[in-house]
């Protein structure tokens, strides 16, 4: 199974967020997508999962287009996400949130769900423990977690995460690489991952897609962050310039 997204764009009023994105992600593959604030990561996350309408191009899983038929349809479908700003629904416990979406699956993607149960899930992703307690009582990394095993009770056949890690101590991050590439083996879930973390990213992804200002500069294996120069540019550069600006103790001392 494989997900296409082909030539897509959106503007906003004056603003190109997405110019003409191509990029595609197998079943059972972990791809990353990174690039500076405004990049226009979030904007194609949003097409992918029909939360935004695409101005341009399409979007297909094996040929089908799953473009612009809004977020319930894309979620039977078969793509799943996680937000930004976890979107849990505060006052439900945890087994609730997640019986939400399984629900929806029950009666929409049976064959998908198979033997899948939400006791099994809880347990899969650490959180069994809390299953009787609110969502608002739990901490970022355990909601996060809970997010993440939501968006799998609907089956995905494609989970797409926006800055998982956002909110994260290290050692939850490091816990979160694991579990993600555990995703895999749900019966071969393909996995689109935003973040800012590159050392998560770079340990979680198989391939890479750089965006900058709307428009993609770079793929590849992780190697493409250390390799191309338009991505050293972008990330280097940049770095070298905010550390100059900050005059961090590096800086200070090679100049002393
Ligand atoms: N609803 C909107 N209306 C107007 N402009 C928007 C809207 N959503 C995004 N933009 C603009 O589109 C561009 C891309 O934004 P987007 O949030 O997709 O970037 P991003 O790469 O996800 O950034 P970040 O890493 O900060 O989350 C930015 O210039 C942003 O200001």
């Amino acid at each position: 199974m494989r997900l296409r997204v082909s030539d897509v764009s959106k503007r906003f009023e004056g603003v190109t967020a997405v110019n003409s994105v191509s990029l595609d992600c197998s079943a059972g593959e972990i791809v990353g997508l990174i690039g500076p604030n405004g990049a226009g990561k979030t904007t194609l996350l949003n097409m992918i999962s029909s939360l935004l309408d695409v101005d341009a191009g399409e979007i297909t899983i094996d040929g089908r287009a799953v473009h612009n038929i809004g977020p319930r349809r894309t979620a039977i479908g078969g793509i799943a996400r996680t937000f930004q700003n976890i979107r849990l629904f505060a006052n439900l416990t945890v087994r609730q949130n997640i019986e939400v979406a399984f629900t929806t699956a029950r009666r929409h993607r049976a064959s998908a769900l198979g033997s899948v149960t939400i006791e099994r899930l809880m347990e899969q992703w650490g959180v069994a423990e809390f299953a009787d307690r609110k969502a608002s009582e739990l901490s970022y990394g355990t909601q996060r977690r809970v997010e993440i095993a939501r968006a799998l009770a609907l089956a995905p056949d494609f989970l797409l995460l926006d800055e998982p890690t956002a909110g994260m101590v290290e050692g939850e991050s490091q816990d979160l690489v694991k579990a993600i590439m555990a995703i895999r083996e749900w019966k071969g879930c393909g996995v689109i991952v935003i973040d800012h973390d590159l050392s998560f990213i770079t340990s979680v992804c198989e391939r890479i897609y750089v965006l900058d200002m709307g428009s993609l500069v770079a793929s590849g294996p992780p190697s493409v962050l250390r390799d191309d120069p338009k991505v050293a540019e972008i990330y280097l550069g940049r770095k070298a310039r905010r550390r100059l600006e900050e005059g961090t103790d590096e800086h200070r001392q090679s100049r002393q």
